[in-house]
C-alpha cells in the first residue's frame, strides 16, 4: 500500500528540549489515521512538522511523494490542515474567509456554497464570522480545509468545542470524506469512543516517539472492549519499561 504519509526517525527540539524522538509513522492513501497520545505526548508538533509549518531537527518526512523541507509549496496544495483554534478575519464573511483563503492557495474556482452546506454551516454565507459560535468556527475551519480538496487532512483535536449533534455530524464527515472523496485523515483526538468509531488505523505517540501503530481491525479482535482497553494497555506497557 502507498504511504502518503512516511516519517522516518523524526526529531524535533526545541532549543535543548527534544519533543520529538526517533519517531517513524506510515500513514497509509485513502485511511483514517487516528494519531493517540498524553498531553504533551507530542501529537500537534508532529502534525505541524508535517503540515511544513515547523522544520525538523532529524529525520526524514515524506508527504505526498515528496520531501520536507524543500517542497513545501507543493505538498500544501495537496493538504488541508486544521492545527489548533482556527483564525479568521471577524468582520468578514464566512464566504469571504473562504475566498481569502483560496486566493492565498493559488486557486479560481470552489463550490464555497457546498462546501458550506457540508459541513453543517448552510445559509451562514454572509454571516460575519464575529457571530459565529465556538463550534460554528470549528466547522468553518474545516471547511476551509476541505474546499480545495486536498488529498491529506491534518486534523487536531477536530470535535472540540462541538455538541454532541456537531460530533455525530463530524463523524460522517471525515467518513464521507475518506470512503466518497478518498482523503486520507489524520487525526488526532483524546476522544477515544470517536476514534473508535472511524478510524483504520491507530498510531499512539508516547514521549515524542509512536510506539505502536496498529490497524483497528485488530484492536478489535484482541481487545473486547476495545481503543480504551489498547490504548491504557500500551501506555502502562510503556510505563512499565
Ligand atoms: N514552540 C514550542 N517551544 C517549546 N516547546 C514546545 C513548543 N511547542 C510544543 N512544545 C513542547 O513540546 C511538547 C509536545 O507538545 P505538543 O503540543 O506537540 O503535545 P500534544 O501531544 O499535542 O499535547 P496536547 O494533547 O496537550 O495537545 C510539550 O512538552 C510542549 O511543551
Amino acid at each position: 500500500m502507498t504511504h502518503i504519509v512516511s516519517i522516518r526517525n523524526l526529531t524535533k527540539a526545541f532549543g535543548t528540549h527534544e519533543v520529538i524522538r526517533n519517531c517513524t509513522i506510515s500513514v497509509n492513501e485513502g485511511e483514517i489515521y487516528g494519531f493517540l497520545g498524553a498531553n504533551g505526548a507530542g501529537k500537534t508538533t508532529v502534525l505541524k512538522l508535517i503540515a511544513g509549518l515547523l522544520n525538523p531537527t532529524s529525520g526524514r518526512i515524506e508527504v505526498c511523494g515528496m520531501e520536507h523541507p524543500g517542497n513545501r509549496e507543493a505538498i500544501l496544495r495537496n493538504i488541508g490542515s486544521l492545527i489548533e483554534v482556527p483564525a479568521f478575519y471577524e468582520h468578514l464573511s464566512a464566504t469571504e474567509n473562504l475566498e481569502i483563503h483560496l486566493a492565498y492557495m493559488g486557486i479560481q474556482k470552489a463550490d464555497i456554497e457546498g462546501t458550506l452546506n457540508r459541513v453543517g454551516l448552510p445559509g451562514t454565507s454572509a454571516q460575519p464570522v464575529s457571530q459565529f459560535s465556538l463550534g460554528m468556527r470549528q466547522r468553518l475551519g474545516i471547511a476551509r480545509t476541505i474546499i480545495h480538496k486536498p488529498r491529506l487532512l491534518l486534523l487536531d483535536e477536530p470535535i472540540n468545542g462541538l455538541d454532541p449533534m456537531g460530533i455525530r455530524d463530524m463523524r460522517e464527515l471525515f467518513s464521507s470524506l475518506a470512503h466518497e472523496d478518498g482523503m486520507t485523515l489524520m487525526i488526532s483526538s483524546h476522544i477515544l469512543g470517536e476514534i473508535e468509531h472511524i478510524a483504520n488505523t491507530v498510531g499512539v505517540i508516547v514521549d515524542g516517539a509512536v510506539v505502536k501503530e496498529v490497524a483497528m481491525d485488530s484492536i478489535k479482535k484482541n481487545y473486547p472492549e476495545g481503543l480504551e482497553d489498547y490504548f491504557f494497555t500500551v501506555m502502562r506497557g510503556r510505563e512499565a519499561q
